[in-house]
């Protein structure tokens, strides 16, 4: 299994390209089942989960060109199986996205059910009770969701929690029911407008995408599309950490600052500087390489969006290990999220945990170590660890990042960084 090497204590300096968003991406490919014609995307990031659900997708019949690095077309005109096998779905929560638009398309569905992951129990009843509401027979056996309909009808649906995976199901189902669709306490994360904006251009009528009412007018057909997704807000935000946290000066370019106010915000209050045009950030900062102690702790509360994102609770949680005083960080959208703590001590961190709060004590070094984590941005935010501690870090299991970040050591390696996969 690959690991990466990275030996801490250099700032960061230069330039990168932020890469499309994995989570905008991810919903807008399963979109591709709505049309029998083509859906041509560019900015599609090249990631492990995006190629798990190439094959799921083809393995339902989808024609997929890849015509240059990040662009793909979908050809779905030949879907020949409703099933998302288990081996495919259990390897990537996001399978859960075909549910909606098989159903609306074809009238059936059988997908396994994805489960739980290592960040918690990740249930799926509010999409099941959404497609119910729209009149769809939905049964759950042998692991399965089996669900059937003549033709989904609009409905008015009141989602009692906000999920954005949730949301994409329901909105990309409810394009081509019969009726008007009501979505209540919707998601409102700006990968769910990008789908949203990606269904537009295909011809579905959507009002209201990014706040917690939309309205989706079914159509009888969706038609080919061009669509470029949208930035990923989480890979710039972790650069961004990475930057205040090692000093120097970074630019991000091909990303939105709209999207990452909060985590602006928050990187401010750190102490360190952000500027930023219409496509473009940059964040300049003393960092703790040449003066421990000069990136005051912040704390941080997860919630939907426009709140704190959960995504970015990891690479927040790395920042406060070393900087001034004492931080909270309180995780309320996952209940085992807290795994990168315990290979953040391994680093010498100072964390305490307290049901789903931790207290971060910073430190004035960490030391490098072997550490691992299990889930995606945990390995982020040790890499940002590993970016500001003394001597060697080997991070295992790396393929976790290898499913969010594209061209990960790449990019930092632009920044000056020293990092290296052993294969
Ligand atoms: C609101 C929020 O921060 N969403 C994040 C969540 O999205 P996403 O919406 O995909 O995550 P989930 O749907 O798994 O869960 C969000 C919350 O709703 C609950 N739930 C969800 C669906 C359901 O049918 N029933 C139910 O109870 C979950 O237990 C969880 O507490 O994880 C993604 C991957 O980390 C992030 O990119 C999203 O920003
Ligand atoms: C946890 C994440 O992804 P997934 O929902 O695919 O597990 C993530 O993007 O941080």
């Amino acid at each position: 299994m690959d690991k990466l090497v990275i030996q801490g204590g250099v700032p960061l300096n230069g330039e990168i390209s932020i890469s499309g968003a994995k989570n905008a991406a991810l919903p807008i490919l399963c979109a591709g089942l709505l049309t029998a014609e083509k859906l041509n995307l560019g900015n599609v990031p090249q990631l492990h989960d995006i190629t798990t659900m190439r094959k799921l997708l083809e393995h339902l019949g989808v024609r997929i060109e890849q015509q240059g690095d990040n662009q793909l077309s979908l050809d779905a005109s030949g879907i020949h199986t409703w099933e998302a096998p288990y081996d495919m779905v259990k390897t990537m929560r996001a399978s859960i996205l075909v549910l909606g638009p098989l159903l609306a398309r074809f009238g059936h569905a059988r997908v396994s059910l994805p489960g739980g992951c290592a960040i918690g129990s990740r249930p799926v009843d509010l999409h099941i009770k959404g497609l119910q509401e729209m009149g769809a027979e939905i049964h759950i056996e042998h692991g399965y969701i089996e669900a059937k309909v003549d033709k989904l009808q609009g409905a008015r649906i009141f989602m009692d929690m906000v999920t954005v995976t949730g949301t994409e199901n329901l909105m990309m189902a409810a394009a081509l029911a019969e009726g008007t669709t009501i979505l209540e306490n919707a998601a409102k994360e700006p990968e769910v407008v990008d789908l949203a904006e990606c269904l537009i251009k295909m011809g579905a009528s959507i009002e209201g995408a990014g706040t917690d009412v939309i309205t989706i007018t079914g159509v009888a057909k969706l038609h080919a599309a061009d669509h470029d997704v949208v930035c990923d807000r989480i890979e710039a935000g972790t650069y961004m950490v990475a930057a205040a946290m090692t000093g120097g000066e970074v630019r991000l370019n091909n990303v939105r600052a709209d999207l990452l106010d909060v985590v602006i915000d928050k990187l401010r209050e750190s102490g360190a500087t952000v500027e930023h045009d219409s496509h473009s950030i940059m964040v300049r900062s003393q960092g703790v390489l040449q003066q421990p102690g000069t990136l005051k702790s912040v704390s941080i509360r997860t919630a939907p969006h426009p709140a704190f994102p959960t995504d970015m609770q990891a690479q927040f949680m790395a920042l406060n290990t070393v900087a001034d005083a004492v931080a909270t960080v309180t995780e309320t959208i996952f209940e085992n999220r807290f795994m990168h703590v315990q290979e953040m001590q391994r680093l010498g961190a100072n964390i305490e945990v307290e049901g789903n709060t931790a207290i971060v004590r910073g430190s004035e070094f960490l030391e490098g170590a072997t550490v691992m984590a299990t889930d995606l941005r945990a390995s982020a935010s040790l890499v940002l660890a590993a970016l500001v501690a003394r001597g060697e870090t080997v991070i295992e299991r790396i393929y976790h990042l290898d499913r969010g970040y594209e061209q990960l050591e790449a990019k930092l390696g632009q920044l000056g960084a020293r990092v290296q996969r052993i294969k």
